[in-house]
């Protein structure tokens, strides 16, 4: 792992009254797979948002690089070679899977044919080449998760924000979506991943953040994390220290 390809310096938003990311900060590795975790409400999907454009933080800096994106729309974000899922999925109904590919390839390209066969590739590397042509609409959820991935890797990104893509998932399906994360890690991306089942954190992470309230409440190799007290107490609970 080498230098930072992406620093987040105390970034923050409010919601009403409620402060959902309080000066978070963290840097991305090159070639790291980042895992986030904490418990519902803990602000890591809002953490996304903001990094990646969704919504503009009140506070704080996002650097790609040297560049400064903080406050940039998604669109531009994306141009800058960071991309993300979304926990909600969103497929574009009544388009085919390789049609909803080419949308994110359109950031890369104006050409039509250019951007089918960025979608073509894409749709390979999450294994859905046998779905290419059906409505996205017809797959099963963590066909639609590969999807979501499928559609993120046709910006062309240097970086990928992953948001529970496991979640929704038959068990059966997450040994694949596991497989899949571990392939993007060897394609060069540098990753950060939302995640809460733990065999999945545990398994594909470099180093774990761990957020409670809005904060960063434990940072660091995924084994001491997970022994960190206060990251049991208000993540993990009691039956986890006692099991
Ligand atoms: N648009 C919004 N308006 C008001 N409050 C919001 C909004 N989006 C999120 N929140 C609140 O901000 C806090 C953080 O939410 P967020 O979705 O980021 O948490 P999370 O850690 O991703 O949770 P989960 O694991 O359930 O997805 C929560 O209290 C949530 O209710």
């Amino acid at each position: 792992m080498s230098a930072a390809v992406m620093r987040v310096d105390a970034v923050r938003k409010r919601f009403g009254g409620l402060v959902a990311v309080n000066d978070v900060s963290f840097t991305l590795g090159a070639g790291e797979v980042l895992g986030v975790v904490g418990p519902n409400g803990a602000g890591k999907s809002t953490l996304f948002d903001l990094v990646s454009g969704v919504r503009r933080p009140d506070a704080g800096t996002v650097h790609v690089g040297e560049r400064d994106i903080s406050g940039l729309p998604a669109h531009r974000v994306a141009r800058v070679g960071l991309a993300r899922t979304f926990q909600k999925l969103r497929p574009l109904a009544g388009l085919s899977v390789t049609d909803n590919v080419m949308v994110g390839a359109y950031c890369q390209t104006r050409r039509k044919a250019r951007a089918r066969s960025i979608a073509a590739e894409c749709v390979e590397a999450v294994g859905l080449t046998h779905k290419a042509n059906e409505d996205a609409d017809r797959l099963s959820t963590g066909q639609r998760k590969r999807l979501e991935v499928a559609r993120a890797l046709a910006t062309g990104p240097r970086i990928l924000l992953l948001d529970e893509i496991t979640a929704g998932v038959d068990p059966s399906g997450v040994p694949l979506l596991i497989e899949l994360i571990h392939k993007l890690a060897r394609m060069d991306l540098s990753i950060v991943v939302i995640e809460h089942r733990m065999r999945v954190i545990l398994d594909v992470s470099h180093r774990l953040l761990a957020m409670h309230l809005g904060t960063v409440i434990a940072e660091g190799d995924p084994a001491t994390v997970m022994r960190d007290p206060t990251v049991i107490e208000r993540y993990l609970g009691r039956s986890y220290v006692d099991s």
